[in-house]
């Protein structure tokens, strides 16, 4: 299905589609990963790298490692040498960093001796006009003729397929690493949106919190969230099977090596105020939606992000907001790739033009 939803309402003559460049990327800058799409074909090539550069510690605009080299200096730097995620919560708190990782993701989506022409990046759909306009600057600055910011929801949702046009409305709950955005979309632009400054980030650090709580423990956020991501689930009325992981941890009593065993219920609990703050955020969606686009949210609500994965999200919703929610099935390239559609025909944003969706 196209984006716009019904492909037999294309009409070319409203104006000559304009000839696709080939040289342009889709980008979702995220709190912890940062996804380039670019357009190849009816496909795109995919690329992924962690949202971390590593600067001086005199000097944090001085970049020495930006991606996967920067993070594995993460919590292993030496004196003089820090590591820092550029994005906090989906903002961007340093222009010189989030400069440096789109660079790289700018580097790694093109091919030897390219010019990158246009690119749209995706950001927080509450992203201030000063955000905004820090996000073009530095797509500017990174060597793009042509910088597009747009919200990861409508991003999303393009990317998605939605029928982003009707009028009917349809609906993106974008769960990522430090937000969540809730977006509601209709006649191809956003009529409301809802930021909760909560994500997946959160529930690891929640899961850190109460395995030194329960068993006076102290593990690694990486290590729990490799154990959110193999074990973790949300509470929900569904009987969802309980499964446990293994995790070595330092004791809190005597220092040493410890392991402790923890399971899905210990995620969910973890996960709980997240959950919480989510729905929170969809009720007052919904208190402000108009009757006339309820239908389309019940029919085409998709949740995205890495975070929506996590077993049980897509019953608990139904069992308190009674909305039949679909979970993509490319949760976490979802965005990119909508930016992708989007910098390759920015024309995409426009209602009046039926485009056919890039799958
Ligand atoms: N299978 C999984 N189950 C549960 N959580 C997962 C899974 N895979 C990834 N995550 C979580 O998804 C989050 C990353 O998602 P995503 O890449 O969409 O975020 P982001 O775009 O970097 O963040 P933001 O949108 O907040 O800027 C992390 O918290 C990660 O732990």
């Amino acid at each position: 299905m196209g984006i716009f939803g019904k492909k037999e309402e294309v009409n070319e003559s409203i104006e000559p589609k304009k000839k696709a460049i080939s040289n342009s990327l889709g980008i979702d800058l995220g709190t912890l990963n940062t996804v380039i799409a670019k357009p190849a074909g009816d496909k795109f090539d995919l690329y992924q790298l962690p949202s971390v550069v590593a600067v001086k510690k005199n000097d944090e605009t001085s970049v020495l490692a930006v991606g996967e080299e920067a993070k594995m200096m993460l919590g292993r730097t030496p004196e003089d040498i820090i590591a820092l995620r550029p994005l906090r919560k989906g903002v961007i708190e340093s222009i010189a960093q989030a400069q440096a990782l789109l660079v790289k993701a700018m580097e790694i989506g093109k091919k030897e001796g390219e010019e990158i022409g246009r690119i749209v990046i995706g950001i927080p759909g509450d992203a201030s006009e000063v955000e905004r306009n820090a996000a073009e600057e530095i797509g500017r600055k990174a060597g793009a003729e042509y910088v597009l910011v747009i919200s990861e929801g409508l991003s999303a949702a393009i990317g998605a397929g939605l029928p982003i046009a009707e009028p009917n409305g349809t609906m993106v709950i974008d769960i990522g690493a430090g937000s969540t955005d809730l977006v509601v979309i209709s006649l191809g632009g956003i009529t409301d949106i809802e930021t909760v400054r909560w994500g997946g980030d959160d529930i690891d650090n929640n899961i850190v919190d109460m395995v030194k709580e329960r068993f006076n423990v102290e593990i690694g956020i990486h290590e729990a969230e490799n154990g959110k991501i193999k074990v973790g689930k949300i509470h929900c009325k569904a009987n969802l099977e309980t499964t446990s992981t293994d995790i070595i941890g330092k004791s809190t009593i005597d220092n040493k090596p410890k392991k402790v065993t923890i399971d899905s219920d210990l995620i969910a609990d973890a996960a709980e105020p997240i959950v919480k703050e989510i729905i929170g955020g969809l009720n007052l969606v919904l208190e402000r939606l108009s009757p006339e686009l309820i239908a389309g949210v019940y029919n085409n609500t998709v949740a995205v992000g890495g975070s929506s994965q996590l077993r049980g999200l897509r019953e608990r919703i139904c069992d308190e907001l009674e909305i039949p929610i679909q979970i993509s099935n490319d949760p976490m390239t979802v965005v990119a790739k909508g930016a992708a559609i989007v910098a390759a025909e920015p024309r995409a944003l426009e209602p009046e033009v039926r485009l056919k969706a890039m799958k």
